[in-house]
């Protein structure tokens, strides 16, 4: 059986201090639960602190993002060892503000991907459309494309270590939603692609989350859809009180 996730994605918010009331106004409010795991990233400079706070919460802290390359001469980055070795074995990979304002290409991503794996480190990659793609009703092709580019050289067996995380770019952060049955659809197009791709059984057992605009208003309607197993919240992460909502919405 697939699980159900709820993950929230901090980006660039929050600062120590900041973290910390969050963190512990969500292990107030947020049971560990065998129905749902729930996943807090936190920006890298509170990601020990977060790995401290939650240690026996049964909350997962994920990266927002890491470098490809072991180590070396990469100012400014962080390595998978690096997470590892704070106890952070989750990582986000190929969020579309990466893709759009850090020139993250499907290529790089494939790379990533790899070390990730080679850390054997659960990633949640992300992928979505952009606006025009819809409009012009390519939408498929390019999310098909993202998968195929970015993740599917990856083993059948690699896949237990992958969560999806489709995100079209104009819902992310606008305010305004996929529908449900836009989510619905949107993902039932992936499992297939990835039937295709590998087989049944590993489209069947992958979760696919939904991300852009999720609030406590209207999850339960999104996370209602066969083949969405939960989201990836950005904006409304950021509140114990929102973000608990959304994953009792599950
Ligand atoms: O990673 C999360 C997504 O970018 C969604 O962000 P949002 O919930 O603020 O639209």
């Amino acid at each position: 059986m697939r699980k159900k996730i709820v993950a929230g994605n901090w980006k660039m918010n929050k600062n120590l201090a900041e973290t910390n009331t969050l963190l512990s106004e969500l292990t107030t409010k947020l049971k560990a639960s065998s129905e749902v795991e729930i996943i807090v990233a936190p920006t890298f400079t509170n990601l020990y602190s977060a790995t401290e706070v939650l240690k026996s919460s049964g909350i997962t802290v994920a990266a927002q993002n890491m470098h490809e390359a072991e180590n070396g001469a990469y100012t400014g980055e962080i390595s998978a060892d690096m997470l590892k070795s704070i106890g952070v074995e989750t990582v986000i990979l190929g969020h579309s503000e990466r893709r759009a304002y850090f020139g993250e290409t499907d290529q790089l991503l494939a790379n990533k991907v790899n070390t990730a794996l080679q850390h054997e480190m659960t990633i949640i990659f992300c992928f979505g459309e952009e606006l025009q793609d819809r409009k012009s009703d390519n939408h498929f092709s390019i999310v098909e494309q993202q998968l195929k580019n970015g993740l599917f050289h990856i083993t059948k067996a690699n896949w237990k270590n992958v969560i999806l995380a489709y995100e079209p770019v104009w819902a992310i952060g606008t305010g305004e939603t996929a529908s449900p049955e836009q989510a619905q659809e949107m993902h039932a197009f992936i499992r297939k692609t990835i039937a295709n791709t590998y087989d049944q059984e590993t489209a069947d057992e992958v979760s696919i989350l939904y991300g852009g605009s999720v609030k406590p208003n209207n999850a339960q309607e999104i996370f209602a859809k066969t083949d969405v197993d939960g989201g990836l919240i950005g904006g409304a992460s950021l509140d114990a009180e929102n973000f608990s909502a959304i994953v009792n919405a599950i």
